[in-house]
């Protein structure tokens, strides 16, 4: 189940707020101009489907998207839990950074978890499917897909280096909980 935690930064052990629902998480995303969205699929797709046939399953949405962001590429990537490259792909994202473009993902299946760093606040957010989640650029915020990862997401770009993280060389994303194995199910 999807879940937001908010905490204040320097108590990564209590959060002030859990939200689930899609109306609280929302509601709270919005005063820091993230946006946050479910989408339901056309027709039923998952894991190991083909690029193409995830892509025509939430067509009106992603078109909606690039008609009002100006997306230029959208593409599908997906990583499962026996990736040999999985510990490295992992520690790609695990620190903060930012981008310079918006960072705008779909969850067609699986979970990740999203921590946005905003005004001495921590926005711990477990992505699942079905979720999307529209990050601003220059907002920090660093990724983890967990030890054992297990997703397929819709990404959206304007540039194509859209996607390249720029550290800020502090040590907060190791303060807070990483995705532990099982988060998402006990969400
Ligand atoms: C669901 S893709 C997440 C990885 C990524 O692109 C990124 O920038 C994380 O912060
Ligand atoms: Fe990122
Ligand atoms: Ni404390």
């Amino acid at each position: 189940m999807s879940r937001l935690r908010i905490f204040e930064e320097e108590h990564p052990d209590q959060p002030v707020v859990v939200a689930r629902t899609l109306e609280e998480i929302s509601r709270e995303l919005q005063p820091i101009g993230v946006a946050f969205e479910r989408w339901d699929a056309a027709q039923q797709v998952k894991a190991g489907d083909a690029p193409e046939a995830i892509m025509a399953a939430y067509k009106a949405d992603i078109d909606r998207l690039v008609a009002d962001r100006g997306f230029r590429t959208v593409d599908v990537v997906s990583i499962a839990p026996d990736n040999p490259n999985r510990a490295e792909m992992r520690k790609k994202f695990l620190d903060e950074h930012f981008h310079k473009e918006d960072e705008v993902r779909f969850f067609v299946d699986g979970s990740g978890l999203f921590t946005l760093h905003v005004d001495g606040r921590v926005y711990e957010m477990l992505c699942e499917a079905g979720d999307l989640i529209a990050v601003p650029d220059g907002m920090t915020h660093w990724f983890d897909m967990g030890p054992d990862p297990s997703f397929v997401a819709i990404r959206f770009f304007t540039e194509p280096d859209g996607w390249v993280g720029h550290f800020t060389g502090t040590d907060i994303a190791q303060r807070f909980p990483r995705f532990e194995v099982g988060q998402a199910r006990d969400a």
